[in-house]
C-alpha cells in the first residue's frame, strides 16, 4: 500500500509561503506528477512529504498512520534526486545493494535482489562497474534502482531527467513508465517540463504560487483547463487568450473583442461581462468567408511564421493581441498578409477576467458559469 494523504499542509519562510495549505489525496498505485513554474512550491511539497524538512502547519498521512514528524529513515518512502546521489566508490551492484546492508539482509540475499532489480533496470552487464563508468541515463537507472531495492510504499522522485540530453529523456521516460506498470507502486514526481507531466502522468497537480490551481489526469488538465494560468502553462505554443466581452445582440450571444466574432447560442439574455478567451493554436484553421451563423472568427494580419519542420507556426495580430496559429506546412502565410482564422465551437474557452476561472459554458447553454475551484 502507499496511499499519501495531505492535509491543510503549509510551509512558510519568513514571509515566503512556499507551499499553502495544500489538501491532496494520492491513492495508492497513482502516478502523481506536481508541475508548475520554478519557485511554485513543487520541490518543498516533495520534502514535505519525504521528511527532509517539517512543515509551518497541516499533516502528511502515510496509509492512515500520521507521519507528519516523522525521521525521512522512518517513512518508508524512496526519494530519487536529480543529481543521482551514487556513492561515487562502490560498484553499481553496491550503490543498489546500500538500503539493504544498512538494514543487514544477509549477504547471498542482497546479492539475488540485486540482481533481479539490476535485470529490471537493464543494469545487469554493468554491475562491477562505478558511477564514473557510466552514461548519465544508466546512472540515473542506478540511482532508480537503489530506490526499488527497498520495495517502498511510495516513490517520491524530484526532476530525475532533467541532466539528461532530449533523446536519453525520451528512453528513459519510456521506462519510468513501463517499470510504474510493472511495480504498480504510488510515484510522486516532481517535474516543471509538461510533456513529462503528460506522458507519465495518472493525476497532474497543478502548482501556482504554493497554491493547487488544479488536479486532474492530463487529459482534464489539457482539455478543460481550469484557470487562465493551466490554459497558458500547457500546450506549446500555449494556449492563445485573447480579452474579450460577452454580450447580447441581434438575437446572438456573442464572445467579441476587436477582430473576433465568436457566436455562443441564439437569444439575447446574458449578463453581459469581461472574459478571457481561449483557443490553442492548433485548433485554429485559416477560412476565406465568415463561414455560417455561429462560425468563430477571428481578422488578423500575420506578423512572422516559423518553420517547426513537419508543421508551421503563424504569430498574428488579431485587435491588439497576438494569437498563435500552428497546421502542417506550409500554411502559405506570409508577413503582413491579412487572415482569417476559425474554430470549432467545441474548442472555444472562456474565463472570467478578474478571477481568471474557468467559465462552463457548453452544456449549459444559457449564463457563463464559473467552474468550482479545485477546494
Ligand atoms: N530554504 C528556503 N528558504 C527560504 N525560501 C525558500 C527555501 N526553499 C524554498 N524557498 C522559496 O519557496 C518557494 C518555493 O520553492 P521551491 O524550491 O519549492 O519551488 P520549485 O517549484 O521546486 O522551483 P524549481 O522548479 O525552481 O526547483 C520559492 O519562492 C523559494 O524561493
Amino acid at each position: 500500500m502507499g496511499r499519501i494523504v495531505l492535509d491543510g499542509l503549509t510551509k512558510q519562510y519568513g514571509d515566503v509561503v512556499a507551499v499553502d495549505g495544500i489538501d491532496l489525496d494520492i491513492a495508492d498505485g497513482e502516478f502523481l506528477v506536481l508541475l508548475g513554474p520554478s519557485g511554485c512550491g513543487k520541490s518543498t511539497l516533495l520534502r514535505l512529504i519525504a521528511g527532509l524538512i517539517q512543515p509551518s502547519g497541516g499533516r502528511v498521512l502515510l496509509d492512515d498512520e500520521d507521519i507528519t514528524y516523522a525521521p525521512p529513515a522512518r517513512r518508508d518512502l524512496a526519494m530519487v534526486f536529480q543529481s543521482y546521489a551514487l556513492y561515487p566508490h562502490l560498484t553499481v551492484a553496491r550503490n543498489i545493494g546500500f538500503p539493504l546492508r544498512a538494514a543487514r539482509m544477509p549477504r547471498a540475499r542482497i546479492r539475488q535482489r540485486v540482481e533481479e532489480v539490476a535485470a529490471l533496470l537493464e543494469l545487469d552487464g554493468l554491475l562491477e562497474r562505478r558511477p564514473r563508468e557510466l552514461s548519465g541515463g544508466q546512472r540515473q537507472r542506478v540511482a532508480v534502482g537503489r530506490a526499488i531495492i527497498r520495495d517502498p510504499r511510495a516513490f517520491l522522485m524530484d526532476e530525475p531527467l532533467s541532466n539528461l540530453d532530449a533523446k536519453l529523456r525520451q528512453a528513459t521516460r519510456a521506462q519510468f513508465r513501463t517499470l510504474h506498470e510493472t511495480l504498480g507502486a504510488t510515484v510522486v514526481y516532481v517535474t516543471h517540463d509538461q510533456v513529462e507531466a503528460l506522458s507519465l502522468a495518472t493525476r497532474i497537480a497543478m502548482l501556482d504560487g504554493g497554491r493547487l490551481e488544479q488536479v486532474g489526469t492530463p487529459t482534464e488538465v489539457f482539455d478543460e483547463p481550469a484557470s487562465v494560468f493551466v490554459a497558458g502553462f500547457l500546450g506549446s505554443p500555449p494556449m492563445n487568450l485573447l480579452p474579450a466581452r460577452v454580450e447580447g445582440h441581434d438575437g446572438r450571444v456573442r464572445v467579441v473583442a476587436q477582430g473576433v466574432e465568436v457566436d455562443l447560442w441564439p437569444g439575447e439574455e446574458v449578463e453581459s461581462r469581461d472574459v478571457i478567451l481561449g483557443i490553442r493554436p492548433e485548433h485554429l484553421r485559416q477560412t476565406d468567408s465568415a463561414g455560417p451563423v455561429g462560425t468563430p472568427v477571428l481578422r488578423g494580419e500575420v506578423q512572422a511564421v516559423e518553420n517547426l519542420g513537419a508543421e508551421e507556426s503563424a504569430q498574428c495580430t488579431v485587435g491588439g493581441a497576438i494569437v498563435q496559429f500552428r497546421g502542417a506546412r506550409p500554411l502559405g502565410l506570409a508577413a503582413g498578409q491579412p487572415v482569417v482564422l476559425t474554430t470549432a465551437r467545441d474548442h472555444i474557452h472562456l474565463f472570467d477576467r478578474s478571477s481568471g476561472r474557468r467559465l462552463a459554458w457548453q452544456a449549459r447553454q444559457k449564463q457563463p458559469t464559473p467552474v468550482a475551484p479545485h477546494r
